[in-house]
């Protein structure tokens, strides 16, 4: 038990997601503020891999609040890794984010751009804050205690059968005709069961909250990264939601890969028609990019 000058473990955690909270909201105003301002514009893994000076203002933002009010605490940020900093997760308390998911849809205007900031501890996911900025959305979780959004208690879908699915996913930012096709080939396996839909909306963390809400009923997606993950990991988990490995297995946050759902058994009937398209793993540290997707 803490003593009465320690803080118990509760009560850190506590004090982590408000602190999440309060910069989320901070960095949701700055990017509703720069949604149509003139932008410039970067690529990384591909034309189609955006970057603007606001992510990396907000990635910023984020970190020097968070390591002034947590100095012992490490960082995981989506363009401090494209910048060459390690994607390693440690057992010391590490933030893992994404400053803005839906950098493409920011660069061209459309208002479905989210904030994303997930924390770990002795690799356990602990907390997640995503933040849909122009909706105004505020979706929380912690472990152990529900899933939120704007304070309303988040519940995940229910439904088990594939053919009276609605089901999102995300293309990502490869061009490459093979993984363009292979990507399009798991789609169309899934109109075919026939699911009733399949919907992209340019956010793999907003696509999450979805599941969380239980307003769609499965997520998948090869190529995402852990940045996309691990924030909508905690809240889909607390709804009562699933996010599992695609090939079945336990969820493996730096494979680039998942499938997410309210039921397990919807989950493993997705798994069981998609085919693998591989991608270099987020904490992979040989050089397999001849072989494998950025
Ligand atoms: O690069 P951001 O905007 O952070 O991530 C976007 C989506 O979240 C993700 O689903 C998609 O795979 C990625 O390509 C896209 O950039
Ligand atoms: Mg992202
Ligand atoms: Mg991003």
């Amino acid at each position: 038990m803490a003593g009465s000058g320690e803080r118990s473990r509760d009560e850190l955690l506590e004090e982590y997601l408000k602190a999440a909270v309060q910069v989320t909201l901070e960095a949701g105003q700055i990017i509703r503020e720069a949604l149509t301002s003139e932008k410039r514009v970067q690529t990384k893994s591909s034309a189609a891999d955006l970057v603007t000076e606001t992510d990396q203002l907000v990635e910023n933002l984020i970190i020097s609040t968070l390591s002034n009010k947590f100095p012992s605490h490490r960082f995981i940020g989506e363009e401090s890794v494209a910048a060459g900093e390690k994607c390693i997760l440690t057992d010391d308390p590490t933030w893992i984010i994404d400053p803005i998911d839906g950098t493409c849809n920011f660069v061209h205007g459309t208002p479905v751009v989210a904030v994303s900031i997930g924390l770990s501890v002795k690799k356990e996911l602990e907390l997640g804050v995503i933040y849909s900025c122009v909706e105004e959305k505020l979706y929380t979780g912690r472990k152990g205690h529900g899933a939120f959004c704007n304070g309303q208690k988040l519940q995940a879908s229910t439904q088990t059968d594939l053919s009276k699915a609605l089901i999102l996913t995300e293309l990502g930012s490869i061009r490459d005709p093979v993984a363009v096709k292979m990507l399009f080939n798991n789609m169309e396996r899934l109109l075919k069961v026939p699911a009733h839909g399949i919907r992209i909306v340019g956010s793999a963390a907003l696509d999450l909250c979805h599941v969380a809400a239980g307003d769609v009923d499965a997520f998948y997606q090869f190529g995402l990264h852990c940045w996309d993950m691990a924030a909508a990991a905690v809240i889909v988990g607390e709804a009562g939601g699933i996010m599992i490995d695609t090939a079945g297995g336990p969820l493996d946050l730096m494979s680039r890969r998942v499938v997410a759902a309210g039921t397990l058994e919807m989950a493993y009937q997705i798994v069981k028609e998609l085919q693998p398209v591989a991608y270099e793993r987020d904490d992979s540290t040989e050089d397999t990019s001849h072989s494998l997707c950025k």
